[in-house]
């Protein structure tokens, strides 16, 4: 039996650091690494990014959109990347934000969160906004398989406040709900929930969200963005030893090379150990 994700993520981030980078096949980064913008230059990149990291960040998150532009084949290059990833002992975060009416989440939840499915990742991301309610079949398909889920609360964009920042009917913040239901499906959980929120690192603040929903905190912006590792204390406060920073192109830009891939990665993770005090 796999253990939770929250006890393999707990484990990788304490081991490798906290530390999760983007496989986002941008089309000017396959141009930056020397490889066309079609499929066989898809295929390089993937390959080389788990080639260089998947022996050693505590996460890779492929970014679905990337590997959607290019259809069926740009999928079967996904799915790839995250089995190789995973044999390569990395945990596999896929990022691509589902979220519907619950029939259809159950759906999207079969075809990333199903051990038996061709694209079956550690985690998955998913927007809460059309209901926190309506994510329950990914909910209880995560639990079922052993995975995680990240719901995106606060992201890094500026475009989101106007959405999270807004009140609720209760009278908090809906990001303040959503990471209240979170906190309720980790409750009890050691050493950590498998259910995680997105809160990008470039915030100047969370506006008094409680961040402590006993989960990860997935916090995307740090390189390209702006973000650095030594933003994270200031804003993360007490729950900065949960955060999983998220770096994309700033490690990525690094390639074709492994070795200067690599170098990256690792600075990054001390850094943000050093920052977070992991
Ligand atoms: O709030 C969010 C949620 C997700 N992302 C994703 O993270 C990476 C960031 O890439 P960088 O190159 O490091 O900027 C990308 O895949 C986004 O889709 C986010 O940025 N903010």
């Amino acid at each position: 039996m796999t253990a939770p994700f929250g006890a393999r993520l707990r484990a990788a981030m304490d081991t490798r650091g906290p530390l999760c980078v983007g496989i986002d096949p941008h089309a000017s980064l396959l141009r930056d690494w020397g490889l066309d913008d079609d499929l066989a230059g898809l295929e390089r990149f993937s390959r080389t990014v788990v080639e260089a990291l998947a022996d050693r960040v505590a996460v890779l998150k492929p970014q679905v959109a990337f590997f959607e532009r290019f259809g069926s084949k740009g999928l079967a290059v996904l799915e790839a990347g995250i089995a190789e990833a995973r044999s390569a002992g990395t945990l596999v975060l896929t990022d691509a934000k589902r979220g519907d009416i619950g029939s259809t989440m159950a759906a999207y939840a079969e075809a990333f969160l199903a051990t038996s499915s061709p694209l079956f990742s550690d985690a998955l991301t998913v927007s809460p906004y059309l209901g926190f309610g309506s994510l329950q079949p990914a909910v209880d398909a995560a639990r079922a398989a052993g995975s995680g889920l990240f719901v995106l609360a606060l992201t890094s964009n500026p475009e989101g406040h106007e959405v999270q920042r807004s009140t609720a009917r209760s009278g908090r913040t809906v990001a303040q709900e959503i990471l209240a239901r979170l906190a309720a499906e980790n409750a009890g959980e050691e050493p950590l929930g498998s259910f995680g929120a997105v809160v990008g690192a470039t915030l100047s603040d969370v506006d008094e969200a409680d961040l402590a929903i006993n989960g990860a905190l997935l916090a995307p912006g740090v390189g390209a963005q702006g973000a650095t590792p030594a933003d994270l204390p200031k804003l993360f406060g007490a729950a900065a030893r949960n955060v999983l920073p998220n770096v994309s192109r700033d490690v990525l830009r690094h390639g074709p090379s492994v070795a200067a891939l690599r170098a990256s990665a690792d600075r990054y993770a001390e850094e943000i150990r050093a920052a977070v005090g992991v």
